[in-house]
């Protein structure tokens, strides 16, 4: 079976304002997540976070522990959510099968030991995006379709913010104990994502951009709000967002987005919102 994962440790403002464009994106963006048959995690010492990918194809491919872990099994000693961006794909946890269409999530709680990933097709197979966090507690296995997530509309086309934010993996759809995750799709015309920008202390976050048409991308932007760097950011990468960071993007078209977080609090709506005029 192929595994890949890496470390990213954590990096404080005062080391980030130094950094170049080649360390930025060596510390923080993510590459080449979804590979057929291979299991791709990248850890990262920001509240020990693991963002991951997997595209069975050929075969089905599980999910196996890893050295940093230091655990019997993945699980446990972490709760996963799972958001299919492909094709129709079935999650097998300890023999049970949770089939999962395009866009539809699955929480795996803690203890949980055996998880696997399959494709319906292999011609036109399931991207299944992984985030992970240590977990206290054992809370039931969830599926969230996509009439179970809370939907709230952002933004104006005046602004070029107009988008569509769902809430999958949060505690009022979930028992969770520290993640959270979502999507949100940036309606045509508009190209801002979380514009106003805001930071969370509490909680570091992951953005996974795709639905990027060919050949376009997504400035991402990230640091203090006094001290913004840039990323560009391709169809299917992540990045990663320190707590003390904004992380907001404009695409030179419109894109779909997973945030996912983790950290002291499952208060969605605590953040420090930045005011636009004063970001440098
Ligand atoms: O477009 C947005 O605004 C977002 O998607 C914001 C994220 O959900 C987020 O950053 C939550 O802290
Ligand atoms: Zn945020």
């Amino acid at each position: 079976m192929n595994i890949n994962y890496e470390s990213r440790y954590a990096s404080g403002p005062g080391a980030v304002k130094k950094y170049d464009t080649s360390e930025l994106r060596k510390e923080f963006l993510i590459q080449n997540l979804l590979e057929p048959d291979t299991l791709n995690l990248v850890y990262s010492h920001y509240d020990r976070f693991i963002t991951g990918g997997v595209v069975p194809v050929e075969k089905s491919v599980e999910l196996s522990t890893i050295d940093p872990l230091k655990a019997e099994y993945f699980l446990e000693r972490r709760e996963l959510g799972i958001i299919n961006i492909g094709d129709t794909g079935t999650v097998t946890v300890d023999g049970t099968d949770y089939v999962l269409n395009n866009k539809e999530a699955l929480y795996v709680g803690q203890g949980n030991k055996n998880v696997v990933f399959s494709s319906n097709s292999g011609s036109s197979p399931a991207q299944f995006y992984l985030n992970s966090t240590p977990a206290h507690k054992a809370y039931p296995i969830k599926k969230i379709g996509t009439d179970d997530v809370e939907v709230i509309e952002l933004g104006a086309p005046e602004t070029a913010n107009a988008r569509t934010l769902r809430k999958y993996i949060v505690n009022s759809v979930v028992d969770v104990c520290q993640l959270q995750m979502g999507m949100t799709t940036l309606k045509s015309g508009s190209s801002w994502n979380t514009m106003p920008a805001h930071v969370h202390d509490r909680r570091m976050e992951v953005y996974f951009y795709f639905d990027v048409p060919e050949d376009q991308a997504v400035c991402h932007f990230m640091g203090e709000p006094q001290e913004t760097r840039h990323i560009w950011i391709g169809n299917k990468e992540a990045v990663i967002s320190p707590p003390w960071s904004i992380h907001s993007g404009s695409g030179t078209s419109d894109y779909t987005f997973i945030w996912g977080m983790a950290g002291e609090n499952l208060d969605y709506g605590d953040m420090d919102v930045c005011k636009i005029n004063e970001l440098r």
